[in-house]
């Protein structure tokens, strides 16, 4: 009885078992199930999309998700029906090729031609033997529906999944991603989306990543050993039922074989009329990669996207591409801007350097479109992000192109060129002087710096005969040095230092100082020579601030993502972080916007509390009246007033209350009440010195809706609400909401320098010098199953942020269950630490409100939390007498933080096989945040240094107790 011997990838490492053989014993007495062999010749494909004659009205097709049934039913019934000589794949069966033969790599595509189409079913599993000899591309056409896998072994695709998305409103897109990581492309409809594997592949690393398009496509590929593959998913046959279709196609080009390649991934939309033009360097570390401008659509002056508007529309133009969108438009083109205004498919590429000058420079457009922190966030990744920076070999200087280094340290020196542009330049090393090959000098620059060659005798094509450090001047220079005073008879060969001391060659003697002179600096100014900068340092003393950085900034920067559960403090970290350590926390408008919020919160507060002085008030009124009802008075009337009780107002402030109630409902409290603080304040003033509202204030904590917060701005309503208010830094901590939820907020800081005096060594000054960039990214912000964390693999730690008062806290899950919100925050904790973007990535886990958390302990016991239930600590009977004692016992708030922190060490242990590092936080106090964040710098700096250490030395250092901090 022949079986199919079918051949399977495995999903970790690439490697195909077979599972299962002939089978050569006894006849078995029952009845055996049966894979049927299949002819691939008769795999039903797309035909290639240059050859589908679609009219030019028509927009190009697109391989749409099929629907399985759509499918079967519309074209392929009648091959479904189990009819004799018809073969009919399961839909969950396994097919195996052997792509040794030349049959077989024609398979896919030769297909759709013949009669005899075959349909391969949406969860089907397509396996490649690998036989392929050299690079040979195997070219794919064909339908994949929604949940579709591809699967392909060694130099082929190893395996594809697509899926469907609903439409994606905002795209976003991220390049090069490394070793076993994994990546999520999102764009829009007609977009494309490139990614770049750098690096090398084997069988051990994988990678992967995922494009998904607004045209509710979602294809996650993984990749394994790659050779080159062309894998085309275009609209077939079968889809020219679907007009409104485009095309999809995928490129993996990995030229060369073994490790150390670089393979791209390139995921074309041919709506997106873009050519690229991709070279890849085998063995050099650059992969040159050139985009080609982008085609317009429409008429001249319309829009690159919808092609509508002409020559006069405000447009925003790719810095990479030149092409210009239209105001709605742009979003959807550039999506998220991770690499600033760049076209989502033009992310990774270098810019035209035509427009470097435009860098970071926020246009009209989109201070319309963004909010003020993401504008920042945009414009600061244009300017900073690494494929944005100038490429070293585009700056030759004295006739040798700089590498990386050399280009960081002229970027970074005291005293650089300005505006740098690629070019050839000349630089004297010894006088500073820098100017372009062929041209006199244009400025001068930091001396000595190692960068580039020799300078040349002719580096400035002068023609005097008179030489400076070696170079040949031009006549202007002449002229300067002569109306300096410099004596030129004889054609001396000057040496030039940086302090404009001169003498001529071979002497010993300085013969002066070229811009001592009075004058000579107008002279130059007026011949457009340059002199030495005023910040130019001659007293001979060693001047500090020239201890340059070997890396240019964006590269030393280190970066933290902070993430944390709802309300778990996250966005009061990030704000003290700023406070600490930035000399301007937030700018003059930040603090104008900060004010307008923190006055509409406080009227929001208000509002609860009138709210609930109508409830006092209500419930106070019932019970008067209850009593009245009791205690009947003989003349059948009652001397006291039913309706009136402590919480009762006059008509006037509670003509007030209503309104403020009603627009409070209205949802327009934002809109209307800050801009009306003048005309209300009087009122608010009133309002809050009611006998009735401080009576339903003292009972506050009966109102759910008030948060802790709000006592802390209601005891100031008054000034608070003035129209001079200016808020204080403690109020913007205290502030909520001025982080928006669901996008991102970073701030670049450095610690600060350490006091001369204090006692530090100099590694931890050095550290002082680095840069680094706190991430704050909202639970919502990461989306549903992280599909946003991809864009963070470049961070170097995760500090999660948990509040420990939540234990006995109740949330809406997004199942729309009641949940703990500890355990939501264990849950989310779970989903972020094994996730393929943080593996063998530092954790973090900073257990915050600890001071809630101590003072809660003592009256809600842990365990109200089922993941707490066997928190079981032995107290002192002494305990509260010896709170002060160094020696006492610990509290029952260090006692929980400490079951707390293993619990989450055990967590992550279990999942991961790390360590976690924990700390408690007090996110209100200054020194706890400070103390928090310098130990994941500590952190970060570990595990830079551990590197160092050999396994014995390490595991003296890897003790559990090592890992927590107080
Ligand atoms: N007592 C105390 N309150 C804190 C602490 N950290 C934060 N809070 C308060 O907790 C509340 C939530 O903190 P946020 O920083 O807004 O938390 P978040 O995680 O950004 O939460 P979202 O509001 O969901 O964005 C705020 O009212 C903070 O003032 C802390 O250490 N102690």
């Amino acid at each position: 009885m022949p079986l199919v011997e079918a051949m399977v990838a495995d999903p970790v490492d690439g490697i195909q078992y077979s599972f299962a053989k002939e089978y050569k014993g006894p006849p078995v007495p029952y009845d055996l199930p049966q894979a049927l062999p299949i002819n691939v010749e008769r795999i039903p494909v797309a035909a290639v999309v240059a050859e589908v004659p679609f009219t030019h009205k028509m927009s190009l097709p697109v391989v749409q998700p099929i629907l399985a049934q759509d499918v079967m039913s519309k074209k392929f019934s009648k091959e479904l029906e189990p009819a004799v000589g018809k073969s009919v794949v399961s839909p969950t069966s396994v097919i195996a090729f052997d792509q040794s033969t030349e049959d077989s790599r024609r398979c896919l595509s030769k297909e759709s031609d013949s009669g005899s189409e075959r349909t391969v079913s949406p969860t089907s599993v397509i396996a490649f033997e690998d036989r392929v000899v050299g690079n040979h591309g195997c070219q794919l056409s064909g339908d994949l529906s929604s949940s579709g896998a591809l699967e392909f072994s060694n130099g082929q695709i190893v395996s594809g999944e697509l899926s469907d998305v609903g439409n994606c409103s905002r795209a976003f897109a991220c390049s090069s991603i490394s070793h076993g990581n994994s990546c999520e492309l999102l764009g829009d409809a007609g977009s494309s989306c490139t990614m770049e594997f750098s690096g090398s592949f084997n069988k051990s690393q994988r990678s992967s990543c995922s494009l998904r398009a607004s045209n509710c496509r979602k294809e996650s590929i993984d990749f394994n050993d790659i050779h080159q593959v062309d894998w085309v998913s275009t609209e077939s046959v079968l889809s020219s039922d679907y007009p409104s279709s485009r095309v999809s196609s995928m490129k993996v080009v990995n030229e060369g074989g073994g490790d150390g390649r670089r393979s791209a991934v390139t995921f074309l939309d041919p709506e997106s009329d873009y050519t690229y033009n991709e070279e890849y360097s085998q063995d050099g570390p650059e992969t040159l990669r050139m985009r080609q401008d982008s085609l317009r659509k429409g008429k001249k002056g319309s829009c690159y996207r919808c092609g509508k508007g002409n020559r006069f529309t405000e447009k925003e133009v790719c810095i990479v591409c030149d092409a210009k969108y239209c105001s709605n438009c742009v979003l959807r083109a550039m999506g998220s801007m991770p690499e600033g205004r760049k076209c989502v498919t033009c992310i990774g590429f270098p810019i035209d350097e035509s427009k470097r000058g435009n860098l970071g420079k926020c246009p009209r457009m989109l201070k319309r479109l963004l909010n003020d922190l993401e504008i920042r966030q945009v414009m600061t990744a244009e300017k900073c992000c690494e494929a944005n920076q100038l490429p070293p070999e585009y700056v030759c200087v004295n006739g040798e192109p700089l590498s990386f280094e050399e280009l960081s340290m002229l970027q970074t020196c005291p005293n650089p060129p300005k505006k740098l542009k690629p070019g050839n330049y000349w630089y004297d090393k010894v006088s500073g002087l820098w100017g372009k090959e062929g041209q006199k000098p244009s400025k001068i620059i930091t001396p000595h710096l190692n960068i580039g060659g020799p300078i040349k005798a002719d580096a400035s094509n002068g023609n005097t005969k008179i030489f400076i450090n070696g170079r040949e001047i031009t006549k202007v220079e002449l002229r300067m040095l002569q109306l300096a005073g410099v004596q030129c008879a004889g054609n001396p060969h000057f040496w030039v230092n940086e302090d404009g001391s001169y003498q001529e060659e071979g002497q010993k003697n300085t013969k002066g100082y070229i811009w001592g002179k009075a004058g000579t600096k107008l002279v130059c100014a007026l011949l457009s020579l340059p002199v030495p900068s005023k910040s130019s340092n001659y007293s001979g003393e060693p001047d500090s601030s020239l201890v340059y950085r070997t890396f240019p900034e964006y590269l030393g920067l280190q970066k933290l993502l902070l993430v944390g559960y709802d309300g778990s403090g996250t966005s009061t970290i990030f704000k003290q972080a700023k406070i600490l350590y930035k000399d301007a926390p937030f700018s003059k408008e930040e603090r104008e916007i900060i004010k307008l919020k923190i006055q509409s919160n406080v009227y929001g507060y208000l509002g609860i509390i009138l709210e609930g002085r109508e409830r006092f008030e209500e419930d106070s009124s019932a019970e008067i009246r209850k009593k009245l009802s009791d205690e009947v008075d003989p003349a059948g009337s009652s001397s006291v007033d039913s309706d009136k009780s402590m919480y009762s107002i006059g008509p006037r402030l509670k003509a007030f209350s209503d309104w403020l109630l009603k627009t409070m409902v209205s949802g327009t409290l934002e809109t209307i009440f800050p801009a009306a603080t003048r005309e209300y304040a009087p009122l608010v003033e009133e309002l809050w010195n009611d006998a009735a509202i401080q009576a339903t204030y003292k009972r506050g904590s009966e109102l759910e809706m008030l948060p802790n917060v709000a006592h802390y701005f209601l005891e100031r309503v008054v000034d608070i609400l003035t129209t001079d208010y200016e808020p204080s830094d403690s109020d913007i901590l205290y502030a909520e909401g001025l982080i928006s939820s669901n996008g991102l907020a970073c701030v670049d800081f450095s610690f600060p320098q350490p006091a001369p005096d204090d006692d530090i060594d100099t590694a931890d000054q050095h550290s002082s010098l680095l840069r680094y960039q706190l991430i704050r990214a909202h639970a919502r912000g990461i989306g549903e199953n992280c599909k946003w964390l991809e864009m963070f693999e470049d961070i170097g730690i995760v500090i999660f942020c948990v509040s420990l008062s939540d234990y006995d806290q109740f949330s809406i899950d997004g199942n729309g269950d009641t949940v703990n919100k500890m355990l939501l925050s264990r849950k989310f904790f779970e989903s972020l630490v094994t996730h393929p973007t943080f593996y063998q990535m530092d954790f973090l886990v900073l257990l915050n409100k600890y001071d809630q958390f101590e003072e809660k302990v003592e009256r809600v016991p842990l365990t109200r939390c089922e993941w707490f239930n066997d928190f079981h600590p032995m107290i002192s009977r002494n305990r509260s007498n010896s709170q002060n004692n160094i020696n006492s016992s610990p509290s029952l708030g260090q006692l929980g933080f400490h079951y707390i922190a293993v619990k989450f060490k055990r967590l992550f242990t279990s999942l991961t096989g790390r360590k976690l590092y924990v700390s408690p936080v007090k996110g209100l106090e200054p020194h706890s945040v400070d103390a928090a964040l310098k130990y994941a710098r500590e952190i970060m700096k570990w595990d830079e240094e551990r590197t160092n250490f050999s396994l014995s030395e390490y595991s003296v250092y890897s003790t559990e107790e090592s890992s927590f901090s107080h």
